[in-house]
C-alpha cells in the first residue's frame, strides 16, 4: 500500500511560510510517502455553509461564503504549481470521519499535518480524527512570535495586556522566521483511486447549498459597494495570498505605515488602516510575513510611532491567541473570565433585529451596523461602538454579539473576536471589566469621530 500523509488547511491557507506544511513535506519526503492538501468544509450541523446559530442566522455570511471560495480558488491554483491537487469536503462531521477511515484503509495513512488552533470547536475537530486512532500534528504557528522562544511558560502569562506587552518589549524576543515552501511535485499524490472517495453531501445540505448559492450569485450582484472600506469585489482585495501580497507591497511602498497611528481610529476608506485582517485571518498572509515587511520598510524608510503601532495592535492578535493557549474553554463561558456567576439577559428578537438591521435610531449605530452587513467590514473603532451599544444601551448577551460578527465579518477570527468582545463586555482580561465592561457614548464619540457626519451621510442616506 501506497504510505500516505495529509496536510489539513484550516486557517492557514497560503503554502508559503506554512511550518505546519512544511513539517508535513519534511515527513513525506524523510518516509517517502505521498501528500495529499484537504480542505473541510465540515461541521457538526452539516456543512458551515448552511449552519445556523441558536438564535436563527446563518453562521456564515454570503461575504464570508465568497472570500473563502477567492482564498481557496488561489489556494488550489498555488497547489497546482507544485503538481498537487486540494481536495475539498463538505457535509456533516461524520462524513469527514468516514473519509478519513475510508483513506486509512486504502493507504498507510501515515499521520495528519495540520495547524495548531487553540479554540474548543477546533480543538474538537483535532479530537474527532484522533478518535480515528489516526495520528494529528497539530503546530503552532498563526502567531509572530514563537512562544517556545519565551522564557516563561504561555500559562503564567500576564493576563494584563500591558504587562504582556512589557515582558516581550523587554525580552526582545525575536519574530519567528518566515519559512520558504518545502512542497515538491516529486510527493504530490496522483491516484485515479481517490475520485472513488468524493464524499457527497445529504440530499438535503445539498438542497440548502444550492439555494444559497443562488443567493451568493444575487448577493454578489448587490455587494458591489462603492463605500466599502475593503471592496473584496475588486482585484486588489480579493481573497488569497496573490492579492495580500500585492496589498503588502502596496501598503509598504507607500507613506501609509508613517500616518497609521494618527488615522487608524478614522471610520471609512481603504487607506486609513492596514487592511491586513481579512488575508491573515484566513492564513493567506501570515503575521511573520507582515512583520518582515514592515522591518524592511522601517530599514528604508525610518522607523516612528506609527510603524511601532502596526507591530503593537499585531501584538493584541498574538495576545488573544496566548489567552486561548492559557484559557482555552473558559473564554467560552457565559461569565468569561469572571469568577462571579452571571445572568445573562434572555434573547429579544425585537431588540436584536432593530440593533442588526440598523433601526435602533442611533444615527452612527445604525451607519455602522448597515456598513457590516454591506460589505462585511467595519472598522475597529465601530466594531467597539455597536459592541457597547448591544450591550448596555440594549442590554444584550455579549455572546449575541459575538456570533453575529462571527457571522458578519471577512476577517472573522475567532480569538480575536471573542478575546475583543470578551474584554469589552467585561468578562475578559480588561482591569476595568470589573466596572461592567466598556461602554462608549455614541452621541459623543459621534461627534469626535464624525464631526461632519459625512459617515452617517454615506451609509445612512440609502
Ligand atoms: C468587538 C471586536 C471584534 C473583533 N473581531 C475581530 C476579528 O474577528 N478578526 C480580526 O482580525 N480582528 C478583529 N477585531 C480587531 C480589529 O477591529 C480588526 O483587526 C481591525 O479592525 C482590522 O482592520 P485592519 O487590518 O485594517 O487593522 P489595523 O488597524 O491595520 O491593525 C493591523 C492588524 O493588527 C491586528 N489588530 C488590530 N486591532 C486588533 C485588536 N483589537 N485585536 C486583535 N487584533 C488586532 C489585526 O490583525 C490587524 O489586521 C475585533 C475588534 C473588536 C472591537
Amino acid at each position: 500500500m501506497k504510505k500516505l500523509v495529509v496536510y489539513w488547511f484550516r486557517n492557514d491557507l497560503r503554502v508559503e511560510d506554512n511550518p505546519a506544511l512544511n513539517a508535513a513535506c519534511a515527513y513525506a519526503q524523510h518516509t517517502g510517502a505521498q501528500l495529499l492538501p484537504l480542505f473541510c468544509h465540515t461541521s457538526a450541523q452539516g456543512t458551515l455553509h448552511v449552519e445556523q446559530t441558536q438564535w436563527g442566522f446563518a453562521r456564515l455570511s454570503a461575504h464570508r461564503r465568497y472570500f473563502l471560495r477567492d482564498s481557496l480558488l488561489d489556494l488550489r491554483e498555488q497547489l497546482q504549481q507544485f503538481g498537487f491537487e486540494l481536495m475539498e469536503l463538505e457535509g456533516e462531521l461524520s462524513a469527514q470521519s468516514a473519509f478519513l477511515a475510508a483513506l486509512a484503509q486504502t493507504y498507510t495513512l501515515q499521520t495528519i499535518f495540520c495547524e495548531d488552533i487553540a479554540a474548543p470547536e477546533e480543538r474538537a475537530q483535532v479530537d474527532a480524527v484522533r478518535a480515528l486512532k489516526i495520528d494529528v500534528q497539530a503546530v503552532w504557528q498563526s502567531t509572530m512570535y514563537d512562544p517556545t522562544s519565551f522564557d516563561f511558560d504561555i500559562a503564567q502569562m500576564p493576563d494584563q495586556f500591558t504587562a504582556f506587552r512589557h515582558k516581550i518589549e523587554h525580552a526582545a524576543y525575536p519574530i519567528r522566521q518566515v519559512v520558504t515552501c518545502a512542497l515538491s511535485a516529486s510527493f504530490a499524490l496522483r491516484d485515479a483511486t481517490l475520485e472513488k472517495f468524493s464524499v457527497h453531501l445529504s440530499k438535503q445540505s445539498q438542497t440548502q447549498l444550492d439555494a444559497l448559492d443562488d443567493v451568493d450569485t444575487q448577493v454578489m450582484h448587490d455587494i458591489h459597494d462603492v463605500r466599502s472600506s475593503f471592496p473584496y469585489f475588486l482585484p486588489e482585495f480579493r481573497g488569497g495570498s496573490r492579492a495580500a501580497h500585492a496589498h503588502l507591497k502596496n501598503y509598504y511602498s507607500s507613506d501609509l505605515p508613517h500616518s497609521y497611528k494618527q488615522t487608524r481610529n478614522q471610520l471609512q476608506g481603504t487607506r486609513f488602516s492596514t487592511k491586513f485582517s481579512p488575508w491573515l485571518a484566513s492564513g493567506a498572509l501570515s503575521a511573520p510575513q507582515v512583520m518582515a515587511a514592515l522591518r524592511e520598510f522601517e530599514a528604508e524608510k525610518g522607523q516612528s510611532d506609527s510603524t511601532y503601532w502596526i507591530w503593537f495592535e499585531l501584538l493584541w492578535r498574538d495576545y488573544f491567541r496566548y489567552l486561548h493557549c492559557k484559557y482555552g474553554v473558559r473564554l467560552y463561558r457565559a461569565s468569561g473570565l469572571s469568577k462571579l456567576p452571571v445572568d445573562l439577559p434572555a434573547f429579544d428578537a425585537q431588540k436584536f433585529q432593530a440593533w442588526t438591521q440598523s433601526m435602533t435610531g442611533e444615527s452612527l449605530i445604525d451607519a455602522a451596523m448597515r456598513e457590516l452587513t454591506s460589505t462585511g467590514y467595519l472598522s475597529n473603532r465601530l466594531r467597539q461602538q455597536v459592541i457597547s451599544y448591544w450591550l448596555h444601551e440594549l442590554g444584550g448577551d455579549w455572546r449575541v454579539a459575538a456570533a453575529w460578527f462571527e457571522s458578519q465579518l471577512l476577517d472573522y477570527d475567532v480569538y480575536s473576536n471573542q478575546g475583543n468582545c470578551l474584554y469589552l463586555a467585561g468578562f475578559g482580561t480588561d482591569p476595568r471589566g470589573y466596572l461592567g465592561g466598556r461602554w462608549f457614548d455614541p452621541k459623543k464619540q459621534a461627534k469626535q469621530h464624525d464631526a461632519d457626519g459625512s459617515y452617517r451621510t454615506l451609509w445612512n442616506s440609502r
